[in-house]
């Protein structure tokens, strides 16, 4: 069996992912506005991201997901690094996720709850959009000259630097168009990489992945590559995921992650949070119960979502008490 299975079925049939990354962090005091986002303090305040991943491990997320969503040895190179430093930096991001669980799975908390499960710890890959932070993570337009194997070249190294830092799982996270999909999974294949993958994408409209593309054939990509253990959604509006996952229900079998953000719009250009339209932190975990039922194995929050809000679904999910 899978890490992912064993994982599922110990938390009684679905899983806690964590929340919002970045956005924990800079409610700790971090500054993100950064071309690295949350990855820059990986070199300046590398004890804050272990502290994340310690709320949301206290608040009862079953995986943690790494500091390295946008952390990219280009990205690295530009603050004036080496690669051997950016490789090093990108190493850290796991081993701080990985001392957390650990950490935890000691600590005197864990072990007066039940409801605790020994805790994965992923991977995160952002997209090339999320490394050029122009906008394309969201729009998915990469324009016509970029090709599969441009995303393979963007992707390679630290997929391999990461992979083998000792994480249980990949997360490639809010992949917003086919073409990085395809690349993703040709990639997996080529380098072989052991550790297994959740590919999970973005949609603003909850019909089409951000650029428009459409989720079966996607989905029809990630079917056909043993190394994708879970497909899903993530860092899109609550509001679509229902629908979302009934509809991947019938284009897959693989396991289905869903963590959607808070609801609030990112506007790219402004670089800021537009207020949500509907939803507050008080029905997330209301939802996180349908998105149980409707067929996801595993269920967290993206941006805008905390420690608070994983708690609750924690609790509702896991239906025990002792939070
Ligand atoms: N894991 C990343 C984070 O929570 C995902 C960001 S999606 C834009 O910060
Ligand atoms: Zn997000």
């Amino acid at each position: 069996m899978g890490v992912v299975e064993e994982l599922v079925g110990k938390a009684g049939g679905c899983a806690v992912i964590d929340g919002g990354f970045a956005t924990q962090l800079e409610a700790l005091g971090a500054d993100i506005n950064d071309p690295l986002w949350s990855a820059a303090c990986l070199i300046t305040r590398p004890h804050l991201i272990k502290e994340v991943h310690m709320q949301y491990l206290e608040a009862g997320a079953d995986v943690i997901i790494s500091s390295s969503y946008q952390a990219t040895i280009p990205g690295f190179l530009a603050r004036g690094m080496s690669v051997d430093e950016a490789e090093a930096l990108l190493r850290t991001s796991v081993k701080l996720a990985l001392e957390a669980r650990d950490e935890f799975w000691k600590s005197a908390l864990r072990k007066s709850k039940s409801i605790y499960n020994h805790a994965l710890v992923a991977a995160s890959i952002g997209s090339y959009g999320a490394y050029l932070a122009d906008g394309s993570e969201y729009s998915g337009s990469y324009g016509d000259d970029v090709t599969a194997e441009n995303l393979k070249d963007f992707h390679r190294r630290r997929l391999q630097v990461l992979a083998s830092a000792g994480p249980d799982l990949i997360a490639f996270e809010a992949i917003p168009n086919k073409l990085e999909a395809q690349a993703l999974v040709e990639l997996l294949e080529e380098e072989n990489i052991q550790v297994p993958s959740w590919i999970c994408f973005s949609s603003v409209d909850g019909k089409h992945l951000c650029s428009g593309d459409s989720f079966s054939d996607c989905l029809r990509i990630l079917n056909a590559s043993e190394k994708v253990a879970v497909v899903g959604v993530n860092c899109t509006p609550p509001q679509f995921i229902e629908d979302m996952i009934l509809e991947f229900r019938k284009q897959t079998k693989k396991a289905i992650a869903v963590y959607p953000n808070s609801g609030e719009v990112w506007d790219g250009r402004a670089k800021r949070w537009l207020p949500a339209e509907c939803l507050g932190h008080k029905s997330f975990d209301a939802l996180a119960k349908r998105w149980q039922e409707a067929g996801a194995s595993l269920i967290g929050g993206c941006c805008r979502t905390t420690p608070t809000t994983i708690r609750a679904v924690s609790r509702i999910l896991k239906g025990r008490t002792g939070h």
